[in-house]
């Protein structure tokens, strides 16, 4: 009795293996040119799950298995990515077993519509089955279709309670409710014109229409049939004139019945899909163009030759100061050819200049300079820059937990993910572990994982500095995280101890804080206290003894916030480093209030990372742009953002910095669209206004066909005050800017790259000189300091910063004695 059900399922599970069988060409397609070995190797993949839905399939009646599997995420993983956007809401005709019917399929020729409606369709299926014997149901089939209404429709009892409608009447609203709208479609299509009716029932009509439009239920499920939602209200506007023109009386009975909402959206959506799929071809085939050029799911699959290659990834997994890098190095080293990717250009110096004293021949490739060492066959790149055309024996990934960096993220996920080397090393804290496991299982890759402990471990201090700077001694770093901060404990540091400060800070060249950092490394000078920002987290090797804290809270560049846990090791775990002259490291704060937040910090577990960052090349962009030919960039970045499609492992980078550039150079007239990306990715301060100005000038006379000029004058001393100590800085990054630009667009069109690199130096060197003199109170950059301290009466600290907040709030109302108070 059960095989009447299945006509019904046979043709779901054939458009679930069309989809599958779909995908799995679009595949070949894609990879054929890579070679047999490669194709062999999808087929094995799509051919698993393919094969597994033709055995349920053979299964008479196991629908439960079929169910399962459909919802198993080796299916899902198949299915396009519209299923899982669109996954929870089921078709309201289709949820109900009984109203379905298979040519609904057949109404729509596009097979990505079908995983949508038939995961669905099955587990209602299989749902009734399970409630009652095959041969009920199918008995029901036959003798009782008027009880099985559609969506949120009327059953005939329901219609029954209502005695103003008379038999006639009720048993027209059964039938109409249980009609197939693509009849129904049809019927006011071919109709003449409308019949009358009341005044009332145009007005409901008119609040149905109204409510339709405004259906955050339609206009979502109208994107599975690639109805945007900027398209969405024109279409209704039509298909409403399209039901007003043409419509039956029985019809809008029954539609006025239902009134405004819920039940009549549900009714008409399926009507509204007939008339778009046949009134706007056009507009659904060009959205669907544009919704598949913005996919970014399965981004393993961008990489077809990295796909090709049998690769090992080790993942070097531990806290700061365990060993990770300098294994991971050795390997590079003694590797054939090798490349190191950095999360810094600083940090790429220092492996350069270490792998060549070791006699390892390397090159040098950050997005402001290339030293091509003669025969070297090792790079050592930052990881944006990191070739993925090239062949290595080993490749070293450092800082691998960046992947889940919410702006440059995408950097080493693109690295992992594309990276054509056999072995493959990572190095990091656990965080990523857990994903980086999943996108091994996706790409195929062997993984290895090697755990990692501390050299010695670190060692709180529960005394701390008891507010007083004094207390500070020699090795000493001390945290601060801004700018001002630095130079206010600079400052108070030198004129209260005999100690002299080194500075390190994000916006110094790397040139600087190496300089900085050598000078507080040795021992025969009186620079033996370091004071840093965040900076110091990464990239240097520092000869701490004990880590202070200075605060624990930053500005975000909204708010001011806690620093993050993860954070706080990377920059705690600084402080006694194997081989320096202090190995046993200890860490503190300045107050007493802080150490509980600190040890919180230091105790808490790594978090598991759940997604990963990642960001279009820019052919997807093109690709996409294509489709809204008449929209400005920045327009086109958004529209990307909000249509894109992901999968749940990965998050798009955020790109408020991009969009900023890129409105920026909206009125520069004659560059590409290719120009626009490359210029909106150029290191530039977004916050200075003076670097934001050279970039417009250099994009305009780029646009101009004109040779870019720096023309910027060089300052003839070191800084005397803060203001033009802030002023070098700036210089600098607008010298990096023009060496970045040379560096991604042709050099023809910046000529002056051997002025820019020796400005870059001689800048460098000036800030090095400066920062040895400064003895001066650091000035705001900007407003944003001034907004800085606007917000910290609305910001809530943890418990723990709150009584330092008060009493920072209390020393700045008396500026004159803060310096002293500080000290004191
Ligand atoms: N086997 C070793 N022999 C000699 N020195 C070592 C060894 N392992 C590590 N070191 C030294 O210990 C210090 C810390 O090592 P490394 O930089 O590899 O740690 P890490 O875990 O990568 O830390 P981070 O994440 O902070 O970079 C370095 O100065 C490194 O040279």
């Amino acid at each position: 009795m059960a095989v009447e059900v299945q006509p019904m399922v046979v043709p779901v599970v054939d458009m679930a293996m069309l989809v599958v069988g779909m995908d799995l060409l679009l595949d070949l397609a894609e990879v054929a040119v890579v070679g047999l070995e490669m194709a062999d190797w999808y087929l094995n993949m799509a051919r698993g799950p393919l094969r597994h839905l033709l055995n349920l399939y053979s299964t008479k009646n196991n629908f439960s298995r079929v169910t399962n599997f459909l919802h198993s995420n080796r299916f899902l993983h198949h299915l396009h990515p519209f299923e899982s956007r669109f996954y929870p809401s089921p078709h309201p005709q289709i949820t109900n077993p009984m109203k379905f019917k298979p040519s609904y399929f057949t109404q729509f020729s596009d097979f990505y519509i079908f995983p949508y409606f038939n995961v669905h369709t099955i587990c209602a299926l299989s749902d009734n089955v399970k409630k009652e014997p095959a041969s009920n149901l199918t008995e029901k089939v036959e003798s009782e279709p008027k009880l099985e209404c559609g969506g949120d429709g009327f059953t005939e009892s329901e219609l029954g309670n209502e005695d103003t409608w008379s038999e006639h009447e009720r048993l027209n609203f059964v039938q109409i409710a249980n009609r197939d709208p693509v009849e129904i479609y049809k019927d006011i299509r071919d109709a003449v014109k409308s019949e009358k009716q009341s005044r009332a029932d145009w007005d409901t009509l008119t609040e149905i229409f109204r409510s339709f439009s405004k259906s955050g239920w339609a206009s979502s499920q109208a994107l599975a049939v690639y109805i945007g939602a900027s398209f969405f209200p024109t279409a209704v506007h039509e298909f409403r004139k399209f039901f007003f023109k043409k419509c039956k009386t029985d019809l809008i009975k029954y539609l006025v019945l239902l009134g405004p909402g819920d039940g009549a959206d549900k009714f008409l959506f399926p009507v509204f899909v007939e008339f778009c799929i046949e009134e706007f071809p056009d507009e659904i085939k060009r959205f669907r163009k544009m919704v598949d050029s913005a996919d970014l799911t399965k981004p393993h699959t961008w990489f077809p030759f990295a796909r090709a290659m049998k690769r090992k990834i080790i993942y070097h997994c531990g806290p700061t100061n365990s060993g990770k890098t300098y294994n991971a190095l050795q390997r590079f080293m003694e590797a054939k050819k090798g490349v190191y990717c950095s999360p810094l250009r600083l940090l790429a110096m220092e492996v350069f200049d270490k792998v060549n004293t070791l006699g390892v021949y390397c090159s040098l490739l950050t997005g402001q300079e290339k030293k091509d060492f003669p025969f070297s066959n090792h790079v050592a790149c930052t990881v944006e820059m990191v070739s993925t055309d090239e062949l290595y024996d080993v490749a070293v990934i450092d800082e691998i937990q960046m992947m889940a960096d919410s702006s440059r993220g995408y950097a080493w996920t693109r690295a992992l993910l594309g990276l054509k080397a056999d072995e493959i090393h990572l190095c990091g804290d656990p965080s990523v572990l857990n994903i980086v496991r999943k996108i091994c299982s996706d790409t195929g890759d062997e993984l290895v994982e090697q755990h990692y402990e501390r050299f010695k471990p670190l060692v709180i201090e529960a005394k701390t500095l008891l507010g007083d700077l004094k207390n500070v001694r020699s090795g000493d770093c001390v945290v601060a995280f801004s700018r001002r901060e630095i130079f206010e404990v600079k400052l108070a540091i030198e004129k209260y101890t005999n100690h002299r400060c080194c500075v390190i800070y994000g916006a110094l060249p790397p040139e600087t804080r190496r300089q900085q950092a050598t000078l507080f490394n040795d021992q025969d000078n009186e620079f033996d206290v370091l004071v840093a920002s965040d900076a110091v987290g990464m990239g240097l090797n520092l000869n701490i003894r004990r880590v202070v804290f200075y605060n624990l809270s930053k500005y975000n560049g909204d708010k001011m916030v806690p620093v993050p846990a993860s954070q706080v090791k990377q920059i705690a775990g600084r402080a006694g480093r194997r081989g320096s002259l202090y190995p046993d490291g200890l860490t503190t704060t300045l107050h007493h209030d802080d150490l509980e937040y600190l040890i919180e910090c230091l105790k808490k577990p790594f978090d598991d990372v759940k997604k990963v960052g990642l960001f279009p090349f820019f052919e997807q962009v093109e690709l996409f742009g294509a489709q809204l030919p008449n929209i400005t960039f920045s327009q086109l970045l958004m529209e990307f953002g909000e249509n894109c499609r992901l999968d749940g492992s990965y998050f798009l980078c955020q790109h408020q910095h991009v969009k900023k550039i890129a409105n920026m150079l909206e009125k520069v007239q004659g560059l590409s669209l290719e120009d626009r990306f490359n210029f909106c990715f150029a290191p530039c301060n977004i916050r200075d206004p003076k670097a934001m100005y050279h970039l417009l000038r250099f994009a305009s006379s780029y646009a101009q066909k004109l040779p870019v000029n720096i023309a910027m004058g060089m300052p003839k001393c070191s800084a005397r005050s803060d203001s033009e100590l802030l002023d070098l800085e700036t210089r600098h990054q607008v010298v990096s800017m023009y060496l970045w630009l040379s560096n991604h667009f042709e050099e023809e069109s910046f000529p002056y790259i051997k002025k820019a690199e020796t400005m870059a130096t001689d800048i460098a060197h000036l800030l090095g000189e400066s920062l040895l003199k400064a003895s001066w109170k650091p000035e705001s950059r900007n407003a944003r300091n001034t907004k800085l301290q606007q917000e910290e009466d609305v910001y809530q600290r943890p418990r723990s910063l709150v009584k330092l907040q008060e009493k920072k709030r209390h020393e700045k109302s008396l500026p004159k004695q803060r310096l002293e108070k500080v000290a004191a």
